[in-house]
């Protein structure tokens, strides 16, 4: 019925001119004739075959040989040539294991997940998240520039499309982790249209650490980098608390507390020594008062504890007004000692205390301390829950931040800076059974790396308070 044009309807065939429009231009479709195809196939064949022994040397060498072998030898030849082969790696495992781990193993893995798990899923992972480029209906991908592989991780180097901008990795890690079948994918901007994607093979992190051990001397306690757990790369997690301050954030049990015992764990033979002393104040009176033999001062309750803030800063100006015109950094002695305030819940003076004045003082002897402190000595260790700004506004004066298991997604940046999250610290996503995993920002990483605290038991602590109490320390 409304195919009659008594019905007033008239079919217009979707490329033909509509009356009005006599001329249409289109773009005139031209045959490509077979030569170029066929020469340009060609081209990539004989650039594949010359680029092949620069880009697998060992494996065009090992082809090579092994032919010559063959053409020189025959078949016996080939089986003396991989027998020997097959023993020279056999003795070079067993004798110099990390060597052929580096050499041998990573590479060949490399190479197979190279071929097995990126080029194969390359363009369908890319496309399907939003990564391939299309112009003048040609697609465009950024290019795997190679593959290298550590003990737990695949690094795929990859070169972008002109035009294109590393973000866009960036907000799709998630894609590219579950397109890859890794269990998460961190972005590292090597340079202009070079950036390198970082899938781990496994969870390095997934076991908890024991307390680490602490060296007899205290001339080997290193204040700028103190060990307090291990990274994602298997690598000491060395925190530096001379020079600076830094809070630890995360959800209840997230094991805040294994950061700031670890923390002090790292420095008892400087307190033992007297170089270094540790005011701790303990709202919670459950995380700081079992090691309270460690401290040389201590507080509990609202009013003692904003005290012992002030107490501290009235040290740091007298310690400052020494230095002032003589000295321009502060080295850690018996007379002048390296002092960490560690404040567990530090919401509890600054927002969640019901007295003004107690939250006044505690705010402006903290915001004192992290503004004057670090080069005369004074160091504050913060443990805080929620990181937002109505909890604690002078979360920006604390230089180094810690983020362990976080309640949203938006509280990432809030805690390692903007755009920390786009580069995969997904503090948020940290699986609530793997308490003390944390997100930090090291000295000379650009972007945040995953790491995990030592757990130090209250055994542990015993230990500890046992040697600095004998030395005076606490009395
Ligand atoms: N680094 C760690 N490794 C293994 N287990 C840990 C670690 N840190 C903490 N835990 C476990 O998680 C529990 C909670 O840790 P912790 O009390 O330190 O959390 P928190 O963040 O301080 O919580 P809250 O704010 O409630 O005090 C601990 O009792 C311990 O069993």
């Amino acid at each position: 019925m409304l195919r009659s044009s008594k019905a007033g309807a008239t079919q217009v065939q979707p490329t033909a001119p509509v009356p009005a429009q006599t001329i249409r231009f289109t773009t005139p479709v031209v045959e490509t004739p077979g030569i170029f195809l066929l020469t340009g196939w060609l081209w990539r064949i004989i650039r594949a075959l010359v680029l092949l022994p620069f880009q697998f040397p060992v494996s065009v060498a090992a082809v090579a040989v092994s032919v010559g072998a063959y053409l020189g030898f025959g078949w016996l030849g080939l089986a003396v040539l991989w027998t020997v082969l097959d023993l020279g790696l056999l003795v070079w495992w067993r004798r110099w294991p990390h060597s052929f781990k580096a050499h041998v193993a990573l590479r060949v893995l490399a190479t197979w997940r190279r071929f097995w798990i990126y080029r194969r899923h390359w363009q369908p992972v890319l496309v399907v998240s939003g990564l391939a480029e299309s112009y003048l209906e040609r697609q465009y991908l950024p290019q795997i520039r190679g593959v290298t592989c550590s003990a737990w991780a695949d690094r795929v180097r990859v070169k972008l499309v002109a035009g294109t901008s590393p973000s866009e990795f960036e907000n799709r890690v998630a894609e590219l982790a579950h397109g890859f079948g890794a269990p998460s994918c961190r972005v590292e901007v090597r340079g202009p249209r070079d950036l390198i994607l970082e899938f781990p093979r496994r969870d390095t992190l997934a076991d908890p650490i024991d307390a680490l051990s602490v060296p007899d001397d205290p001339q080997d306690v290193d204040l700028s980098g103190l060990p307090v757990g291990i990274g994602q790369d298997g690598e000491p997690w060395k925190l530096r608390l001379h020079g600076t301050h830094v809070l630890t954030v995360g959800v209840t049990g997230a094991g805040k507390g294994s950061v700031l015992w670890s923390a002090i764990r790292a420095m008892v033979p400087a307190i033992g020594k007297g170089t270094a002393e540790v005011w701790a104040i303990d709202p919670k009176r459950m995380e700081l008062s079992y090691g309270r033999a460690l401290f040389a001062r201590y507080a509990d309750a609202a009013d003692e504890a904003v005290s012992l803030l002030e107490e501290a800063v009235s040290a740091m100006q007298e310690r400052a007004e020494r230095y002032a015109g003589r000295q321009r950094t502060h080295v850690p002695s018996v007379r002048d000692p390296f002092v960490v305030v560690v404040l567990d819940e530090v919401a509890f003076l600054t927002a969640y205390h019901p007295d003004r004045d107690i939250r006044r003082r505690a705010e402006n002897a903290i915001a004192t301390l992290t503004s004057q402190g670090r080069s005369v000595g004074f160091c504050v260790l913060a443990a805080l829950q929620d990181p937002r700004k109505e909890v604690l506004n002078l979360r920006n004066l604390f230089p180094d931040k810690i983020a362990l298991r976080l309640d949203e997604a938006s509280q990432v940046d809030m805690v390692l800076g903007d755009g920390a999250r786009d580069c995969g610290a997904n503090a948020h996503l940290i699986d609530p059974d793997l308490p003390g995993v944390a997100f930090v920002k090291l000295e000379g990483s650009p972007v945040p790396v995953r790491v995990r605290a030592a757990f130090v038991t209250d055994t542990d602590i015993d230990h500890m308070a046992a040697e600095p109490a004998a030395a005076g320390v606490g009395d």
